[in-house]
C-alpha cells in the first residue's frame, strides 16, 4: 500500500500547470485566489502628489518656529484646499492655507499643523506649536516610485493586495486562473439534494459537499452531475465534462463491489487510469487518471472519506495547477483525550479544539459514514500509521477545517 504522502506527491507531479492569461484589474474580487504570473510594476508614484496627513493648515515650518502655547503665531489664511482640489496652488511666505486630509499641499508649504494645535480660524489662524519641517506631509512617491515592483510573480491575490493593484495605474495583469472543477457523484442509490430518500436510497450529499469544498478551497465549480452505476454512463459523462473542466472529481465506485462504475469504466481500458489502496483511514481506495489533459480524481463514496480525500489529494493537486503551494495550512495541537487509531494506516481523525484552540479531543464516532461527527468537528488530526493509541499530552499535526483557502 502507498502512504498518503507518496500518493499525494504522485498526483501533484501528474497534474498539468495551468497557463497564465491577461486579465483586467477592474474586478479585483474576481481575481482573489489567483496567482500573479509576471511581476506587477506601478506605472505611477504613490502617493501620486504631495498631500496632507491631517486636517489643519499648510505652512512653512520656518514661519511658525517661534510659536508656543503662551505666544501663538498668527498667519493670514489664503483659503481652503479640500480633498479633490485639482488647482495648482502656492503658499506665500508668512501665510497659511486651510487644508484637509488627502488634499494637495501647495507649493512652498513644507508642514501641516493639525487643527487641534490652532484656534481653527478661517480669516487668520493662531498656531500654538512649532513643528519640524515635513510634519503631517505625505510626499509624492514616498510609498512607491513609478516603475517599482509592487506585487512579485507568485503572489496569491488576497484582499490586502487590492489597494496597490487598484492604484498602480495598470489596466491588466497576467494571472493563472483558478482551476475549474467538475464534480460527479456516482451511485444508483442517490437522489438529488432536496429529494426524499426512499428505502435503499440516500441523498447525494457528496456532490454538494465537494462543491462547497471547491468554493472554500479557492477553486471554481465547473459542473455538478449525478450518474448511475454503469461504466458506459460514467465514461460518457466524464468525456463530456473533460472538454470544459480543468479537473474532475468523482465519488463512489472505487472499492471491491460487483458494480463499481469507475472501475468498470476505466480499470481494463487503454486509458492511463490507476486504482490504488492508500494506507489511510478514511480514504483507502483511490483512483486517478488523465482523460486527455484533464485529471480525474476518483474518490471513495463514503462522505467522510470523500471529504478527507478532497483535502489530502485533490486540493494539493488543484493548488499546484493554480501555481500555489500544494500544502494546505496545517498546525499542531496537544491531545486532551485519548483515542485509538487503526494499525498500519494514517488516521485522519475528526477532532474539536478546546476554548483556547490548542488542545484537541476526538468528536463523534470515527466511521467513514458518520455525518454528525463530521459536522461537529473543527479539524482533522493526522495520526501516523505506527500509532494505535493517541495518548493525552502528545502533539499531533492538525488540518483546520475552516479557512481552507
Ligand atoms: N469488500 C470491500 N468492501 C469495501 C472496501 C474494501 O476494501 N473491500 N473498502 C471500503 C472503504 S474503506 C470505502 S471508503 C468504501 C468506498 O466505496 P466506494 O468508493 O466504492 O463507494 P460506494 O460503494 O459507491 O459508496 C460507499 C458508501 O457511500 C455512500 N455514498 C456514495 N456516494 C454518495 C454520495 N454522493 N452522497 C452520499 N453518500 C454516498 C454509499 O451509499 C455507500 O454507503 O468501500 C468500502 N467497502
Ligand atoms: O477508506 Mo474507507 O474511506 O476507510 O472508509
Amino acid at each position: 500500500m502507498l502512504t498518503y504522502e507518496q500518493y499525494q506527491q504522485r498526483l501533484v507531479d501528474a497534474v498539468p500547470r495551468l497557463p497564465a492569461e491577461e486579465v483586467a484589474v477592474t474586478d479585483p474580487v474576481a481575481l482573489l485566489g489567483r496567482v500573479i504570473a509576471t511581476p506587477v510594476r506601478s506605472a505611477v508614484p504613490l502617493p501620486g502628489f504631495t498631500n496632507s496627513a491631517m486636517d489643519g493648515y499648510a505652512v512653512r515650518a520656518a514661519d511658525i518656529a517661534a510659536a508656543s502655547e503662551r505666544s501663538p503665531v498668527t498667519l493670514p489664511v489664503a483659503g481652503d484646499i479640500p480633498a479633490g482640489d485639482t488647482r495648482s496652488l502656492r503658499l506665500e511666505p508668512g501665510t497659511a492655507w486651510r487644508i484637509m486630509t488627502g488634499a494637495p499641499v501647495p507649493d512652498g508649504a513644507d508642514t501641516v499643523v493639525q487643527v487641534e494645535l490652532t484656534d481653527a480660524g478661517t480669516e487668520q489662524v493662531a498656531i500654538r506649536a512649532a513643528l519640524p519641517e515635513g510634519a503631517a506631509v505625505r510626499h509624492a512617491g514616498e510609498d512607491v516610485v513609478a516603475g517599482d515592483e509592487v506585487l512579485p510573480a507568485g503572489t496569491l491575490l488576497h484582499p490586502r493586495h487590492v489597494p496597490v493593484l487598484a492604484s498602480a495605474g495598470v489596466q491588466r495583469i497576467s494571472a493563472i486562473r483558478r482551476p475549474r472543477i467538475a464534480i460527479v457523484s456516482t451511485g444508483d442509490e442517490l437522489v438529488p439534494i432536496g429529494g426524499e430518500a426512499g428505502h435503499g436510497q440516500v441523498v447525494d450529499s457528496n456532490g454538494p459537499m465537494l462543491a462547497a469544498l471547491v468554493h472554500e478551497g479557492g477553486f471554481e465549480l465547473a459542473a455538478t452531475r449525478r450518474v448511475g452505476d454503469t461504466g458506459d454512463e460514467v465514461r460518457a459523462v466524464l468525456t463530456e465534462l473533460a472538454a470544459d473542466a480543468d479537473l474532475i472529481v468523482t465519488t463512489g465506485g472505487v472499492s471491491a463491489g460487483a458494480f463499481e462504475p469507475l472501475k468498470l469504466a476505466f480499470e481494463d481500458s487503454d486509458d492511463d487510469f490507476d486504482f490504488v489502496k492508500v494506507s489511510m483511514q478514511p480514504g483507502k481506495p483511490q483512483g486517478f487518471g488523465m482523460l486527455g489533459d484533464t485529471p480525474v480524481f476518483a474518490l471513495p463514496g463514503n462522505p467522510v472519506s470523500s471529504l478527507v480525500s478532497f483535502l489530502i489529494f485533490v486540493a494539493p493537486a488543484a493548488r499546484t495547477m493554480a501555481g500555489r503551494s500544494p500544502a494546505l495550512p496545517t498546525g499542531t495541537a496537544r491531545v486532551g483525550e485519548r483515542w485509538q487509531s487503526p494499525p498500519g494506516r494514517t488516521q485522519f481523525a475528526r477532532v474539536v479544539y478546546d476554548d483556547e484552540g490548542r488542545v484537541v479531543r476526538p468528536v463523534g464516532e470515527q466511521g467513514s459514514h458518520v455525518l454528525g461527527g463530521l459536522a461537529g468537528s473543527q479539524a482533522l488530526a493526522i495520526v501516523p500509521g505506527d500509532t494505535t493509541e493517541v495518548a493525552v499530552g502528545e502533539t499531533v499535526a492538525v488540518i483546520p477545517l475552516a479557512g481552507l483557502a
